[in-house]
Parts: C-alpha cells; structure tokens; sequence
C-alpha cells in the first residue's frame, strides 16, 4: 500500500505542469467566469506537456469529418480569435480545448489496478483511433457566459436502434460535455447524477450540436443543463440536468 502510494505520489511529481492548474483550482472562486478563464487557458497550455511524445489532439478536423462538422467547427473557432478595428488579433469569446485519449498519462485511476490495466487505459470517447468510426467531437468553452458548445459527428461504430445513435453513446456524450463544464467551473468533480429525455433519435453518422449551461452552484454542487439538437438547431433531441459533486482526486486514487 505504502509502495502503490509513492509511484501515485511520484507520478504526479513528473506532472510538474499541472501544479499551476492544481493551484487556479485552489484558489477562492471571487469570479467564476474570471477564473474560468484564466483556468482553460492555463489547462489547454499545459495538457501537452504532460505527455513524453507529443500527443495526438483528437479534436482537430481530420478526413472523417463531414460538412456540417467542419462548418460548426469553423463557426466556433473563428471566434476563438478576433481581429481588432486596428487589424490586431486578440482572443475571442470562445476556446477550443484540446483532446487527449489520455488526460492523466501518470495517473493510475485506483491503486488496486494491474500495471497493464494502467498503461492500457484510455478515455472511453477516444479510444478507437480509426476517424469517423465512433466519437467525433470537438469542445469549445464561452467562460463569460458560462456555456460549453460541443460539435459531435455519430460514427457507424455507435449504432443502436437500427441507423440511429445508441442512447448510451448519446448519455456518454452528454456526460463528457458536462462533466468537462463543471470542471472547469469547480475544478474536479463526479457525476452524481444524469437526468436526460430522449425527444427524438439521431441519425448515425449525423453532426449535431451539444450545449451545457451552468443552472447553479451551490456548496459541492454544480448544476448544469445540456440540449443536443440537429446542426441548425431546428430538432431538439435531448435534454439533460446534471449534477455534479466536487471531490478530493486523492479519493479517486486512493480508492476511498
Ligand atoms: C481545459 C479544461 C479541461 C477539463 C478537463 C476535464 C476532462 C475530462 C474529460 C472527461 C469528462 C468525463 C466526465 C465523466 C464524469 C464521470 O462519468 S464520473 C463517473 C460516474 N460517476 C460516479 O461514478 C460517481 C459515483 N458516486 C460517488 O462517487 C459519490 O456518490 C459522489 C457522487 C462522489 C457523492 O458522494 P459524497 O461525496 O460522499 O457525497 P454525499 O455526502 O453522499 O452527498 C453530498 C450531497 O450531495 C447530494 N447527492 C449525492 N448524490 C446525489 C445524487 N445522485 N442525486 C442528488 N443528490 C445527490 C446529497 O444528498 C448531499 O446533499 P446535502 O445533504 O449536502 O444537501
């Protein structure tokens, strides 16, 4: 036990990168939206530094993606940068974040995992390299308005009902887009719980557009809501509330 706590302990040591995060995510949140910003800037130039060799992003554009993917990806990331009336550019209203298959390369996700269960582990979203097969999404965050808008293209690897989006795949996505908000709203966080109402299937293989809103926080509690419609926003196909509880990541690693 002493032992599976120190290589925890030195794994995190090589994550030299992530004290600067670890330290926004301490300090007192006088404004969120403030924080938020300064919080994804800090995250999106650190997370590459956390891996030896550099690591593919997984949410840029590659040959997979389809029309609607790249027209909603250039929608938001144009806004990532502004041009000034003097011609400077300066950062917009929105961030493009990163993708990893792996967030933590160091950490071991529980003390009692085998050490090839560890080098094996992957992002559940990003863990089937072949483009377009499955998860396709790229995340931008608005920390002035406290919003995230995700770009999500349904591979044929996600089918359920026969040509249609299996709803656990639609339920990971919802998660995935939440839970990274309140991330970075409240810094590490668990889902307690997901409350979502399928209103109409997705197509397979379709680009729709996930958007969550901070509803509230309150103590440990952040409450989020998320929509997924079709590209142009004119079909609703869910809605979600989410909650989500802050907790100490050593928890996580200690199994507690
Ligand atoms: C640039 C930025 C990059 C960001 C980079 C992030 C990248 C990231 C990418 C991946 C993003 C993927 C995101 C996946 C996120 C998961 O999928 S997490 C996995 C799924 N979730 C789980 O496995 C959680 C399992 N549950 C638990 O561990 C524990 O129940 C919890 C949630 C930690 C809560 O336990 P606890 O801390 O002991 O809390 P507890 O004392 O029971 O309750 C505290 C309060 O919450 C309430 N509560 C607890 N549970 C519930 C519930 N289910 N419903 C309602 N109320 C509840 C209690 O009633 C209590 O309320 P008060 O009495 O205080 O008013």
């Amino acid at each position: 036990m002493a032992r599976s706590l120190g290589r925890i302990c030195k794994g995190f040591q090589c994550l030299g990168s992530l004290s600067s995060i670890q330290t926004q995510l301490r300090q007192p949140s006088t404004s969120v939206s403030v924080r938020g910003t300064t919080f994804v800037r800090t995250m999106v130039q650190a997370l590459p530094s956390l891996f030896s060799s550099k690591p593919r992003d997984f949410s840029l554009p590659n040959s997979s993606w389809g029309s609607e993917m790249m027209r909603l990806y250039e929608h938001y990331n144009s806004q990532c940068e502004v041009e000034t009336e003097g011609g400077e550019k300066q950062e917009g209203p929105w961030r493009r974040l990163p993708s990893y298959n792996r967030l933590l390369k160091y950490a071991t996700g529980g003390v009692y995992l085998s050490k090839i269960i560890q080098s094996k582990a992957r992002l559940f979203t990003r863990n089937i390299r072949d483009p377009g097969a499955a998860f396709e999404y790229v995340l931008f965050v608005n920390s002035e308005e406290q919003k995230c808008a995700c770009v999500f293209q349904a591979g044929h690897l996600l089918e359920g009902p026969p040509g249609h989006v299996h709803g656990g795949a639609i339920a990971t996505m919802i998660d995935t887009v939440t839970g990274t908000h309140a991330t970075i709203l409240s810094g590490p966080v668990m889902t307690a719980n997901l409350n979502i109402n399928y209103r109409s299937p997705i197509p397979l293989g379709s680009t729709v557009l996930l958007e969550s809103f901070l509803d509230k926080k309150e103590g440990r509690k952040t409450f989020i809501s998320c929509k997924v419609t079709s590209s142009n926003g004119s079909k609703l196909h869910t809605e979600t509330t989410a909650l989500f509880l802050s907790i100490n990541f050593s928890h996580l690693l200690l199994g507690e």
